[in-house]
C-alpha cells in the first residue's frame, strides 16, 4: 500500500472511510440502491473528471456536465484550459459545442484545469479520452494514456470508477491500465472499477453522437465495473447501453469498427483504380451495387487520414501473431493512394507531353476531412511530398491550417487568378472551395480526388479519380481538341488518352506496370 493510502481503510461502504469521514459516493461496489446511485449521479453529488479536452474530450465533458454537473475537465494545454475557463471552446466546426461549454461553465457545472492529480483527488469517476497514437514503427504508443493513469492513480480512492473512452489496443485495460493503477495507487484491483466504453463519435456530429446516436458499448474489467459503468451511460445517453463480456471485448469492438472501415475503403480504392482500364465510373458502379443491403462499399478517394481509421488497424497488427493479411493489405493500399493520385496526374501530363519536373501544382485541402482542423495522416501530406519529390513547385490552400507547415506554398483563394498553374489536385473538398472561380483561371489539368468538382463548362482538363458518380469515366473530363468534358475517353497506362469504346487500352494496367511506391507518404504523424 503506497504511503498516500496507508491510513486509508474502508468498511466496504462506498463513500465513507473507516473513520466515517464523508466523501462523495463511489459507484463501484456501492451499497446504496441503484436508484439512489442514479439520484446522486444526476444530482451532481458524484464528482467527475474528464482527462483530455480535444475534439472528442471537450464535447464529452460538456455532455457529462449537462447530465450530471460537477465535472472537472483536465488538459495539459494551458491555452485549452484558459479558453474553457472563459466559457469558450477551442474546437473548430463542432456544431453546438460553443454554446454548451459556455452554458455549463457559466452554470458552474464544468470547470477546467491542467492539474490532473488535483482533479483526481476529488473525482470519483475518472474518464480517459486522450489520443492513442503510433510511434515511428507503427506500434501503439500508450504514453499519453499512461500519463493520465498516473494522475488518476495519485487521487484514486476505493470504489472509484475509471472509464477509458480512448480507443485502445485490445487487452490494454487488463494488461496495462489496471496493473498501472494498482501499482501507482496502492489499491488492489478489487477496490476500484475499470471499464472500457468506446467513443462512437465523429467530428461535426459529436454532441449528437455522445447524447445517444448509437448504443453505448460498456465492458468492465469485472462484472461490477460493467454494472457501474452501464449505470453511468444509461443516465448519460438517450440510447441503450450495450454491455459486453469484458473490457477486452469492448476494446475489440471499437478497433473492429475502425478496421472494417479501413478495409472497406481499401476495397473501394482498389476497385476505383480499375476505372481507367474498364473505361467506367467505379463510383457509379459502387453506388449502384450499394442498392443491395448486403453490399455497402465505401467511397474511393486519395487516401485515409485522421488519427482514428489509419491508426486502429495497427492496434491489432502490432500485437498479434495470427496473420492479418486483409487488414494489412488494405492499410498498405490506403497508404499508397496519395502516390497513386500523383501517378495519375503524371500520366495525364504525359499525354500532353508534359511532366511534373518544374510544373506548378496547386493542392486543394490539407486537413484529412472537410471542416475539421486535423492533419494527422492526411492524404494531402503524401500528395505534397510526392509532387515535391518529382520536382513540382507545390502551392496549397486550406481554410483551417497553414499549408506552409506541410511543405506547400500557402495561397489564398483570391490569389489564384494572379498565377497560372499546370495542374491542381483536389484532396479535401472544403466548402470554402465553392468560391473558386475556375473560369478565371488559366486552363490546367485538374485531378479531382473526391468527385467534388463540376468543371464541365470550363476549359480545364479534369481527371476524376475512380470516375464521377454520374457515370463519366475518370478521363471523360480531359478536354482534348476543344472537346468539353463528357466525351468517351479513358486514360491508358502508357499515358495515352484513347476513345473509351473501341480503343480500350491494349496494355492492361497491371500492378507490375504501376510505379513502385513506398506508400508511406500518408503515414503517421507522431
Ligand atoms: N476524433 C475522432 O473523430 C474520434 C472519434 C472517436 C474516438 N476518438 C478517440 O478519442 C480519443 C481522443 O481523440 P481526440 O480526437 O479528442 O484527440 P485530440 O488530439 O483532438 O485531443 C486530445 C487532447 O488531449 C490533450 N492531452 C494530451 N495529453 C494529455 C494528458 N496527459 N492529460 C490531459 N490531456 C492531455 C491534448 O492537449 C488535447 O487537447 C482518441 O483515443 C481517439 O481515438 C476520436
Ligand atoms: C467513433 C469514431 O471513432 N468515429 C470515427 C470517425 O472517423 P474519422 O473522423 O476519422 O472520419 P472517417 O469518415 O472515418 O474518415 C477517415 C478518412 O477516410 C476517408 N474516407 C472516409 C470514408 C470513405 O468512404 N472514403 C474515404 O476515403 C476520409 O476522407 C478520411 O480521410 O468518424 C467515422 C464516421 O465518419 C467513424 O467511422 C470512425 O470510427
Amino acid at each position: 500500500m503506497s504511503p498516500k493510502n496507508a491510513d486509508r481503510e474502508t468498511d466496504g461502504t462506498a463513500g465513507r472511510t473507516a473513520e466515517g469521514n464523508d466523501s462523495a459516493v463511489g459507484l463501484y461496489r456501492a451499497s446504496c440502491p441503484s436508484d439512489r446511485q442514479r439520484e446522486l449521479l444526476t444530482g451532481g453529488e458524484i464528482p467527475i473528471a474528464v482527462y483530455g479536452l480535444g475534439k472528442m474530450g471537450l464535447p464529452l465533458a460538456g455532455v457529462y456536465a449537462e447530465r450530471f454537473g460537477n465535472v472537472t475537465g483536465v488538459d495539459i494545454d494551458p491555452a485549452v484550459v484558459e479558453q474553457i475557463a472563459d466559457g469558450e471552446s477551442h474546437i473548430v466546426g463542432e456544431p453546438g459545442l460553443e454554446a454548451l461549454i459556455a452554458d455549463q461553465v457559466d452554470a458552474g457545472r464544468l470547470e477546467a484545469t491542467t492539474d490532473g492529480q488535483r482533479a483526481a483527488s476529488t473525482a470519483r469517476i475518472h474518464v480517459i479520452i486522450v489520443p492513442t497514437l503510433l510511434d515511428d514503427d507503427q506500434q501503439p504508443d500508450l504514453t499519453t494514456v499512461e500519463s493520465v493513469v498516473d494522475d488518476i492513480a495519485a487521487g484514486l480512492e476505493p470504489d472509484d470508477l475509471v472509464v477509458a473512452e480512448s480507443t485502445l489496443p485490445p487487452t490494454s485495460c487488463r494488461d496495462v491500465i489496471q496493473p498501472h493503477l494498482e501499482q501507482e495507487s496502492g489499491l488492489s484491483g478489487e477496490e476500484f472499477g475499470l471499464a472500457f466504453c468506446p467513443e462512437r463519435t465523429s467530428s461535426t456530429t459529436a454532441l449528437r453522437d455522445i447524447r445517444g446516436e448509437y448504443p453505448k458499448v460498456v465492458g468492465g474489467i469485472d462484472d461490477e465495473s460493467t454494472r457501474a459503468a452501464a449505470l453511468v451511460y444509461d443516465e448519460l445517453s438517450s440510447n441503450e447501453v450495450h454491455p459486453v463480456s469484458d473490457a477486452t471485448t469492448a476494446e475489440a469492438v471499437k478497433v473492429f469498427e475502425g478496421i472494417y472501415r479501413d478495409v472497406n475503403i481499401g476495397l473501394a480504392n482498389e476497385l476505383g483504380r480499375l476505372a481507367d482500364e474498364l473505361g467506367i465510373s467505379v463510383r457509379e458502379a459502387i453506388q449502384t451495387a450499394n442498392d443491395l443491403p448486403m453490399c455497402q462499399l465505401h467511397d474511393p478517394g486519395p487516401g485515409v487520414g485522421g488519427h482514428c481509421i489509419p491508426y486502429y488497424p495497427h492496434f491489432l497488427l502490432a500485437q498479434n501473431d495470427e496473420p492479418m493479411a486483409v487488414t494489412q493489405t488494405a492499410r498498405e493500399l490506403n497508404d499508397e493512394m496519395p502516390t497513386v493520385v500523383v501517378d495519375r496526374l503524371e500520366r495525364v501530363l504525359a499525354a500532353e507531353d508534359a511532366d511534373l519536373e518544374g510544373a506548378s501544382v496547386l493542392v486543394l485541402g490539407v486537413t484529412y476531412r472537410p471542416g475539421i482542423e486535423e492533419t494527422r495522416a492526411s492524404p494531402a501530406l503524401g500528395v505534397i511530398d510526392a509532387l515535391a519529390e518529382r520536382g513540382a513547385d507545390v502551392a496549397g490552400i486550406d481554410p483551417l491550417v497553414d499549408p506552409e507547415a506541410y511543405g506547400a506554398r500557402a495561397l489564398e483563394i483570391e490569389d489564384l487568378s494572379d498565377e497560372s498553374f499546370d495542374a491542381a489536385v483536389l484532396v479535401t473538398p472544403h466548402e470554402e472551395f465553392d468560391a473558386i472561380s475556375w473560369n478565371d483561371l488559366e486552363p490546367m489539368v485538374v485531378v479531382d480526388g473526391r468527385d467534388a468538382l463540376d468543371l464541365a463548362e470550363t476549359d480545364h482538363r479534369v481527371y476524376t479519380l475512380a470516375g464521377k458518380v454520374d457515370g463519366q469515366s475518370p478521363a471523360a473530363g480531359l478536354a482534348g481538341d476543344g472537346l468539353k468534358g463528357g466525351d468517351e475517353r479513358s486514360l491508358t497506362a502508357d499515358g495515352g488518352v484513347g476513345e473509351r469504346a473501341d480503343d480500350r487500352p491494349t496494355t492492361s494496367v497491371s500492378s507490375a506496370d504501376e510505379p513502385t511506391t513506398d506508400g508511406r507518404h500518408g503515414g503517421n504523424d507522431v
